[in-house]
């Protein structure tokens, strides 16, 4: 039973892309994205305070679900729809300022035992990856494919799901076909020679994601 212990988000989140910019964020808004995360590596809460504002301004603008990846404390200050923490994160992120600020959480997972961690958290939705090779993010570990996929999918029931890692436009409909919520991407839309038209049809796979 999905009873989290932070706001709940549908089952179905949809197309999810992850991108590192207000202007990417204002373009995907604009071309019917519903479900979006601002993934900005490695700087100090000061240098991307304004690009974390203008974002959730831009998400709240669009009725969109808009998740700040790893920048909770900015995430809480200017109100956004929800954040994405690692499991790094989780072990230094105030989890209950987040769960106070009316946030919703997303949780990466890799494993079995990532799971166990994430799931007792209790976050909004729980991310499975990487499902195949990536370009994006160095990964420690090997891929899950779609075997694995789809085991850790039925593990979590009716519990949201979302799959990351080197999901292509041609891959998206195997993996949804396992029954995740939401598939998530970064070079799919981002290195897409045509990016409104990768945008078009992986919204058309995936939807925009349940109010
Ligand atoms: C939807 C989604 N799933 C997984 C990740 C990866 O998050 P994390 O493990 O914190 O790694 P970084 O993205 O911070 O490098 C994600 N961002 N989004
Ligand atoms: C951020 C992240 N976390 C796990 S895989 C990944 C990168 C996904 O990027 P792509 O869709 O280009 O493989
Ligand atoms: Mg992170």
């Amino acid at each position: 039973m999905y009873q989290p212990d932070f706001p709940p988000v549908p089952f179905r989140l949809g197309l999810y892309p992850v991108v590192d910019s207000v202007e990417w964020i204002a373009r995907l808004l604009e071309a019917g994205v519903r479900t979006l995360q601002l993934r900005i590596k490695d700087k100090r809460d000061p240098e991307v305070e304004d690009d974390v504002a203008a974002a959730i301004a831009l998400g709240r603008r669009y009725n969109a679900r808009l998740f700040i990846n790893d920048y909770w404390r900015l995430a809480i200050k200017h109100q956004a729809y929800g954040v994405h923490l690692g499991q790094e994160d989780l072990e230094t992120a105030d989890l209950s300022a987040i769960r106070a600020a009316g946030l919703r959480l997303g949780v990466s997972t890799h494993d079995d035992m990532e799971m166990d961690i994430a799931l007792a958290a209790r976050p909004s939705y729980i991310a499975l990856g990487h499902v195949f090779p990536t370009q994006t993010k160095q990964m420690p570990s090997a891929p899950q494919g779609l075997e694995q996929l789809a085991r850790h999918i039925a593990r979590l029931g009716d519990y949201p799901t979302v799959a990351i890692g080197g999901i292509s436009l041609s891959r998206a409909a195997d993996v949804l076909a396992k029954g995740v919520g939401s598939i998530a991407v970064v070079s799919a839309i981002t290195q897409a020679a045509d990016w409104r038209q990768a945008t078009e049809q992986l919204l058309t796979l995936a939807g925009v994601g349940d109010e």
